[in-house]
């Protein structure tokens, strides 16, 4: 490789914004010192040292043998460890930011400092990695910053708060009792996804579902002759299929599980096309049921009401807002949730619109900025800078909205590059006399063609990669990367590849001289 330095230059700042991605809330002066060092400029190298213990560490470290699974719960928030043993480990559907924001900075008390950035000098090379390794094992206690809950009852508050809308008793009574009832039925069967972090096994608490419609992207569907295998990697449900609960009158009132199932999503054959991914493995998909379809009309015409009356974007979809596939979770009871993150942009693109219809017994659903985000305070693509910005020398602001049976939040752009979010594990929760303990959530999201697996590169480990905004480099702020996601399918570390969004669509956001 030819190794001119405005090149090396363009590798480092690839290099640190792969890495700033990862470790969300470790200072750029650390992870630049890890890519400057002796191991050059290697994220793998990075990676590990910055997930290798310092020498003296005496307590537990992030490094085990696999596929040991490891209770991460409190990496996510979602309780305190050492509490009774549950069957299955407290983590997110979403892959989240490994390291949550608090006690990075060598200031930071244990009781809530939130300061990352200091003036002094930095520490060399070798107290940055010796004392940033110790931090991330720290990242093993419970979050020990504070920041203010803020609960958000009224729609007109969430609105004024948030870049979401909420409406609440959204569907027609009679449809949201019929959606509830036939996704209660069907969510035993959704399977409990497993993904490596580092290199350790870890699993989601809820259940979960892609539901695809028919003008889904790269959509093929064949009717399958037998009981078609698992897709490679997912972990589905052992179960056979229950009895179906009424008598349909026509197929597509069948429920998946049933007629449905046996269509099976076929990847597509003779192009670049792996098909869709998730974690590094192949989605498992399945078709809409049919009430899901009646649903998906009425917040299909609400979204794009609401969209028509907001600036947008160009990076966003330009036509109308088609939701065109609907992730579904399950949660029984109230120690199932899902950590902190944001949601995959890979093959929604940026700036998405996603609606969350809420069914069941009501949960609390979080909301936060990105720990140690970088705001944007001019950008030529429209007025999506949220009014929520909180300014990092403030106590971070959480706020929690309640959603109760039926509700509908609209999460509008930049809510999926600026903030994060989390369904945290309760205390007891109500009963709903439909669902008891169970709370189905269905968000609606547009599949765009544009970002259909043909367009999805594929990384050194030939697998799909995932689509990341840049959060915390001001150079390159607005931009959105493809990077490897190897590591999550089997705990071996990424390979490496990073890869711009297409340059037309970042030259958009580009603001002059920023490169
Ligand atoms: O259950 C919810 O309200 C949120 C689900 C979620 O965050 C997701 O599917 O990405
Ligand atoms: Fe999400």
């Amino acid at each position: 490789m030819p190794s001119r330095p405005e090149a090396n230059v363009a590798t480092l700042d690839a290099n640190l914004a792969v890495l700033a991605s990862i470790f969300e809330a470790v200072p750029l002066e650390t992870l630049r010192a890890t890519l400057v060092g002796p191991a050059g400029h290697s994220v793998e190298r990075a990676v590990d040292i910055l997930t290798t213990p310092a020498p003296d560490s005496t307590a537990g470290t992030l490094r085990r043998k696999r596929p040991t699974q490891t209770r991460l719960t409190a990496l996510f928030g979602l309780g305190s460890p050492g509490k009774a043993q549950r069957p299955r480990l407290e983590t997110p559907v979403e892959p989240l930011n490994p390291i949550p924001p608090p006690t990075l900075s060598t200031s930071a008390s244990p009781t809530g400092g939130t300061s990352t950035t200091g003036t002094a000098a930095p520490p060399p090379l070798a107290e940055l990695i010796k004392w940033n390794a110790e931090a991330v094992r720290q990242t093993m206690t419970p979050p020990r910053v504070k920041s203010r809950l803020v609960y958000l009852q009224r729609p007109e508050d969430v609105e004024r708060a948030l870049p979401c809308i909420l409406i609440p008793n959204f569907l027609p009574v009679a449809l949201a009792r019929e959606l509830l009832h036939d996704l209660v039925d069907l969510a035993p069967r959704w399977p409990i996804r497993e993904w490596y972090m580092f290199d350790r096994l870890v699993t989601s608490s809820s259940r979960s579902i892609l539901f695809a419609d028919d003008d889904f992207p790269e959509y093929l569907f064949s009717e399958a002759t037998s009981d078609a295998p698992a897709a490679e990697g997912e972990a589905r449900p052992k179960e056979s299929p229950q009895d179906t609960p009424a008598t349909p009158t026509d197929k597509s009132e069948k429920p998946v599980g049933v007629d449905e199932a046996n269509k099976q999503y076929k990847e597509p054959s003779g192009g670049p096309s792996m098909g869709y991914y998730y974690n590094g493995r192949p989605m498992d998909i399945h078709p809409y049921i049919d009430v899901m379809r009646r649903a998906r009309v009425l917040v299909e015409a609400k979204v794009n009401e609401v969209l028509a009356a907001r600036k947008r974007s160009p990076l966003e979809s330009s036509g109308p807002w088609r939701a065109n596939a609907t992730v579904a979770n399950s949660y029984d009871g109230s120690v199932e949730g899902v950590g902190w993150h944001n949601d995959r942009l890979t093959n929604i693109g940026p700036f998405p619109t996603i609606a969350s219809l809420s069914l069941g017994v009501t949960r609390e659903f979080r909301i936060r900025r990105i720990p140690g985000i970088l705001t944007q305070t001019s950008n030529t693509t429209g007025s999506f800078t949220s009014a929520a910005a909180t300014p990092m020398s403030h106590t971070p602001i959480t706020h929690a909205i309640p959603l109760p049976h039926n509700c509908l939040l609209i999460m509008l752009p930049p809510m999926q590059e600026e903030y994060q979010h989390t369904v945290p594990r309760h205390t007891p929760i109500d009963r709903h006399p439909l669902s008891g303990s169970i709370r189905i959530n269905l968000t609606f999201r547009h599949y765009r063609s544009e970002y259909g697996p043909s367009s999805n590169p594929c990384c050194h480990c030939g697998i799909p990669c995932q689509l990341r905004p840049v959060t915390k480099q001001a150079a390159t702020l607005g931009r959105y990367f493809y990077m490897c996601e190897a590591d999550a399918l089997h705990g071996q570390g990424k390979c490496g590849f990073f890869q711009w969004l297409d340059p037309v669509i970042a030259k958009v956001i580009e603001e002059p001289g920023s490169r």
